[in-house]
């Protein structure tokens, strides 16, 4: 008779591993032979044979011997459980019961640990998501003292500290000249003074020569250059600036002046926007000098007389501006200007009369929208000129179109109009000649006004008959989605791309191909 396998117990008694399922031995040889199958097979049902050939210990009991262990299930069960396979079988069992019975305690006296360690696992979470939020709170402080610590913002306040100086030796001379104070107190403190000013001074000079940070000197610089004007009315309609380029004798050509003047409304609609020492933003308390209201949230930019802008003045460019080193001033000044302009938690649109050329081209991307005349045509004439674009236009045309479809703008200055327009993704509104400024108003007062009409109706928002008791939208939230927005052009990478199309156009202004394509423009 085969003995089961030996077990391989653990010291604790029989273990899982030990209950690989073990075939039970074979029926008993001596028990059982052909001839007896033969005979059960002619005179029993097919399960009977099945049965007997299960369990052949059967066949040795008689008739009786089977009816009294039918009758009786003390027999049977002890019948039963002295064949040899059932015997094994049984032990199996009984064996893997105990082995069972053993997981299962073992299990159970891990319970309490596996309850501490989940336990734990759920404080360690609390904890770290604890510690992100507050990582979080950290560096939006951080960012917000790093922005209180700009270049900039560090130049402004060293030239404020110059002019401080400036007047308070100023302030100290008039005293001493009549008489309040005494010479030697004067002449202490004067030099100290003095000393401080020229010290400062000359720091502003060190961070003014640093490349990248652009300081008003150039401004001061092209402001005295050309004519016209460009203007800002902060309460062309309800949360409506309109900023209107005024040269109408030369298709409102932006002069040096008027590049300075855009440059100052630009740098006045800054503050409209604060963040709190928290980070919120906060621009409840700030008096912005061109929004007494604190509710502009839209800004209409446009050409006097029906016409854009016809680039750069080239009357002024023929007289100052055909030198490399004057065309990156120029370049420097209004890439600045215009990257500004698109950083303002403003949501623009250029509204297109007539004519945008070269430069003109370029500030109607720098708007977030465009609506354009019928007859209205922008073109990129940069490549007429031997120059690319200087103002930034090349980066946004890509941004705006994709590249292959600014290669085909730039490289043939095929215009942009109201047929083609709205294909190529430039165009967002389409006006009748003459009603760009109104079509852009409309525009606007989608993001002005809460448009309940758009929710009932489903409106196209183009309503003119707004009423001033309409429901309008927070202000403050409509200005945070614009400054999420422009958050994804102010990348390093971003102006990386800008200083390099800077370092092109710097590196072909001025050349004898563009000063001989100025000039010809220019007789
Ligand atoms: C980064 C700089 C950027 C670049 O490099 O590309 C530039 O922006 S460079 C300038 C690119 N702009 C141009 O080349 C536009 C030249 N002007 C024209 O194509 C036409 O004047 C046009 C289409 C704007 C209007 O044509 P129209 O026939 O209707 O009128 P006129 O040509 O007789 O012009 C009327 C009057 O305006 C003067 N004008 C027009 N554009 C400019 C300009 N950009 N700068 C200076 N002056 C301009 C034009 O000289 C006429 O004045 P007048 O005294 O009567 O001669």
């Amino acid at each position: 008779m085969s003995q089961p396998q030996e077990e391989n117990k653990s010291e604790n008694g029989p273990t899982t591993q030990s209950y690989e399922f073990r075939q039970p031995p074979p029926p008993n040889p001596q028990l059982y032979d052909r001839q007896i199958s033969t005979v059960l097979a002619t005179t029993l049902t097919p399960e009977q044979v099945v049965i007997y050939e299960e369990f052949p210990e059967i066949l040795t009991k008689s008739k009786e011997d089977l009816e009294d262990l039918l009758s009786n299930d003390v027999c049977f069960d002890s019948f039963f459980e002295s064949i040899e396979r059932i015997r094994h079988t049984l032990a199996v069992r009984d064996e893997m019961r105990v082995g069972n019975e053993t997981s299962a305690k073992e299990t159970l006296s891990q319970e309490n640990e596996l309850n501490q360690l989940r336990q734990h696992v759920q404080e360690q979470e609390n904890a770290l998501i604890k510690l992100n939020s507050t990582i979080q709170e950290k560096l939006k402080l951080q960012q917000n003292a790093l922005q209180r610590f700009s270049p900039s913002v560090l130049l402004t306040k060293l030239k404020s500290g110059v002019q401080q100086s400036d007047e308070l030796s100023e302030q100290m001379a008039s005293s001493f000249l009549s008489g309040e104070l005494e010479t030697d107190q004067f002449i202490k403190h004067f030099r100290e003074i003095r000393k401080v000013f020229h010290l400062r001074n000359a720091k502003v000079e060190i961070v003014k020569n640093k490349p990248g940070i652009l300081d008003d000197s150039i401004r001061e610089e092209l402001r005295k250059l050309g004519h016209g004007s460009v203007t800002f009315d902060p309460k062309y309609s309800r949360g409506i600036g309109l900023l209107t380029l005024q040269n109408p004798e030369r298709h409102n050509a932006l002069s040096g002046k008027m590049m300075a003047e855009l440059s100052d409304i630009v740098d006045k609609l800054e503050n409209i926007v604060k963040f709190d020492t928290n980070g919120n933003l906060n621009n409840v308390n700030i008096v912005n000098e061109l929004d007494k209201e604190n509710n502009l949230i839209g800004i209409i930019v446009t050409g006097s007389r029906n016409t854009f802008c016809s680039g750069l003045d080239l009357s002024v460019a023929k007289d100052h501006i055909l030198t490399p080193e004057n065309g990156k001033k120029m370049s420097l000044l209004m890439q600045d200007t215009l990257f500004r302009f698109g950083q303002l938690p403003l949501i623009s649109v250029a509204a297109v009369e007539g004519h945008a050329l070269g430069g003109g081209a370029e500030l109607v991307t720098a708007c977030d929208f465009r609506c354009i005349s019928e007859t209205s045509k922008i073109r990129f004439v940069q490549v007429k000129m031997s120059v690319i674009p200087g103002w930034g236009g090349g980066k946004r045309l890509i941004d705006i179109v994709g590249g292959v479809n600014a290669l085909k703008i730039m490289g043939t200055s095929d215009p942009i109009t109201a047929q083609n327009g709205l294909e190529l993704g430039f165009v967002d509104v389409i006006a009748p000649h003459g009603e760009c400024v109104n079509r852009a108003r409309e525009f606007l007062n989608r993001y002005v006004y809460f448009s309940e009409r758009d929710e009932r109706k489903g409106g196209n928002g183009n309503d003119d008959n707004i009423n001033e008791n309409k429901k309008i939208n927070s202000v403050k939230a409509v200005r945070g989605l614009k400054l999420l927005i422009s958050r994804t052009k102010n990348s390093e990478e971003y102006k990386n791309f800008l200083l390099y199309e800077h370092e092109l156009f710097g590196s072909l202004w001025g050349q004898k191909e563009n000063v001989d394509a100025v000039l010809k423009t220019r007789k």
